[in-house]
């Protein structure tokens, strides 16, 4: 007999595993036990479809009577998309609801448990409300603050530097570690770089896994449109591609670009102001994005304080060189106070590189 934490692991592992392709809905598992059996089990696959207690419901079927149910998130009691789950639990005859995290989206959150205690269904919340919450922190972000969870990527040498004085950066990290990266871009609905990464190194920004992946919508900060026109981001149709440029950018060449299929987005100020874009971004229902730098970029987002998440991959390399590219660029502080405090959350080995992952911390 697997004990309740074991139940809900299942179900978080479903969760974990179709995270990414249920945005801008959160990944969401399900699992229902009866007489010490797995009866069903399920997960969101795609927003717009069936959640994942339908899905876990519609395998037990008749026999769902006195069963426990085990879901990641608070049943939902809205008619969204999709009929709530709370009324298709109460009609199942299920007796036990294990719920590892409420809903913060307003439309749910609290109701769908209500509902279940009305009905006299025992409701159980907190199991496993870590690995619940990580799962979705993107989207619970989004719908509290309605912009997108920012997530700086960088790949540095060990003393910091993103390239050389040319602007040569291939390779800084292995194989495995840009696989990695392609792994978060999946992840992301949105990637960003600034134009001088487009020029100098003519990305892609597509997550090419072995398995596929979702392209991020490429988000391409080129305040006075001087990007090329033969750039791999306006030519190859891989994603759909949005160039965010400012006041006095060249007409024409917006005409130009939104004619190749392209959008444009022109904001009336003299520079693009982040805050701006990120509201502008959440508009879109974006609700993640990955931000790939160079280091102009990184500097406005990390000194900004415009970030959730930062992932730094640290190569066993050493460049040095007053003139070598760093992480962050900007101002010269007098004293180490003035640094942004951050906290490692996660450190691990990539082959012969270093993932740090750091979120930000009140000053
Ligand atoms: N130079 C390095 C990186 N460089 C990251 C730059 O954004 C570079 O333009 C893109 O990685 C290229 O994108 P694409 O592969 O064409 O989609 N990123 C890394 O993680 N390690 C490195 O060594
Ligand atoms: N994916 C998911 C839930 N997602 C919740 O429902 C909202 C989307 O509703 P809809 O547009 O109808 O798909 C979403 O914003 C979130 O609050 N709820 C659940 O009970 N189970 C699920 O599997
Ligand atoms: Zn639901």
């Amino acid at each position: 007999m697997l004990g309740s934490e074991a139940y809900m692991k299942l179900a978080v592992s479903m969760a974990a595993q179709t995270l990414g392709q249920t945005s801008p809905n959160p990944s969401v598992g399900c699992v229902i036990v009866k007489d010490g059996a797995v009866a069903g089990m399920g997960a969101h696959l795609k927003a717009g479809t069936e959640h994942a207690e339908i899905h876990a419901l519609a395998q037990v079927g008749k026999n769902a009577d006195g069963a426990d149910l085990y879901v990641t998130l608070e049943p939902c009691s809205h008619y969204g998309k999709t009929p709530p789950c709370a009324e298709a639990i109460i009609a199942a005859g299920i007796s036990r609801v294990f719920i590892a995290v409420l809903d913060p989206n307003p439309l749910v959150s609290g109701k769908g448990m209500e509902i279940l205690q009305k009905a006299g269904i025992e409701v159980n919340v907190g199991l496993c409300a870590e690995e619940a919450w990580e799962i979705n922190r993107m989207f619970f972000y989004f719908i509290k603050h309605k912009k997108p969870f920012v997530t700086v990527k960088t790949a540095l040498t060990l003393d910091g530097k993103s390239a050389s004085f040319t602007g040569d950066s291939k390779w800084i990290t292995s194989e495995e570690a840009r696989m990695d990266v392609h792994e978060s871009r999946h992840l992301h609905d949105a990637i960003l770089t600034g134009i001088n990464t487009v020029n100098k190194d003519n990305p892609l920004l597509t997550a090419r896994l072995p398995r596929g992946g979702r392209n991020p919508i490429r988000i391409i900060l080129d305040t006075s449109l001087s990007i090329r026109e033969d750039a791999n981001v306006l030519t190859d149709k891989n994603a759909r591609t949005i160039v965010i440029c400012a006041k006095n950018a060249s007409i024409d060449k917006e005409k130009w670009i939104s004619s190749q299929g392209i959008q444009v987005k022109r904001f009336p100020s003299e520079s693009i102001h982040l805050e701006e874009l990120l509201d502008w971004l959440g508009e879109l229902n974006i609700i993640s994005l990955y931000v790939e730098g160079g280091s102009k970029i990184h500097t406005s987002f990390i000194r900004g304080g415009l970030f959730q998440e930062l992932h730094c991959y640290l190569a066993p390399k050493i460049l040095g060189g007053n003139q070598s590219i760093p992480f962050i660029g900007g101002d010269s502080f007098e004293r180490m106070e003035q640094s942004t405090p951050i906290e490692f959350s996660h450190v691990e080995r990539i082959g012969p590189d270093i993932k740090i992952i750091a979120k930000p911390l009140a000053k």
